[in-house]
């Protein structure tokens, strides 16, 4: 069934995905057509049919998909449903939301422990996640087999804790700090440049 998806598919499935994790509970209890969806979104409803139909086996005429089956299917298809498990470095403003929102589940991404320097935070709990002292890193990520890392720290600080989460063991980094990183082969930082993203958008030209 997965094997003709296109890129343009495999581009649209997380939007479907969001559109229906942003249903209510209720409705999410009930079924769902691909039109309904289509109509939703501003997108062709036959393409959507298609796409729906190349991740899902679910679909009824006349009855559309049980929208809880439909979110499930597409969940695995695109590997939500294989938890990996994340740590913020950076306990501030910023890293403490990340730990306090519980949204991330829904996208295959647990937020295990935060870590920060400053020993005020360090030794409490956000959302009942653990703050631990940012020397605790390499231990921590080693016994648990943590592969991403969030960097939430100011950017005086986001080199050397860039440093560390590699030498413990990080693969993927997402940076909120707005510096540039140097990372070693085999990590990849991704920059999440908030400043810079509303800069851009403030200058697209509306149409
Ligand atoms: N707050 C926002 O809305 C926002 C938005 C976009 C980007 N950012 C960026 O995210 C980063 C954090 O922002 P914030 O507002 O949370 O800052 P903050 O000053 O509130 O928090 C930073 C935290 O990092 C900790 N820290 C400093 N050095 C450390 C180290 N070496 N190891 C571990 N922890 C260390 C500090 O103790 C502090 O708790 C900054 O780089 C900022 O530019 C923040």
């Amino acid at each position: 069934m997965e094997k003709n998806i296109t890129s343009q598919t495999l581009l649209r499935l997380p939007m479907y995905f969001n559109y229906l994790m942003s249903l209510s509970s209720e409705r999410k209890k009930g079924n769902i057509s691909a039109t309904a969806i289509a109509e939703a979104l501003g997108l062709n409803d036959v393409q959507v049919r298609k796409d729906l139909a190349s991740v899902s086996s679910g679909g009824r005429p006349k009855v559309g998909y049980a929208a809880s089956e439909l979110i499930s299917d597409i969940g695995k298809f695109l590997g939500f449903e294989n938890h990996d498990r994340v740590v913020v470095a950076g306990m501030g403003n910023f890293g403490r939301a990340m730990l306090e929102y519980n949204g991330f589940e829904a996208y295959g991404f647990d937020i295990v422990c935060g870590f920060d320097c400053n020993e005020k935070r360090v030794g409490s709990s956000i959302n009942g996640k653990p703050v631990r002292h940012i020397d605790e890193l390499e231990s921590f990520c080693t016994e648990n087999d943590i592969r991403i890392g969030i960097i939430t720290v100011p950017e005086t600080a986001a080199q050397e804790v860039c440093d560390r989460m590699a030498e413990s063991g990080i693969r993927f980094i997402l940076n909120f700090a707005a510096v540039h990183l140097n990372a070693p082969k085999g990590v990849t930082v991704h920059n999440e440049n908030i400043s810079l993203t509303l800069a851009m958008l403030a200058r697209c030209n509306a149409n």
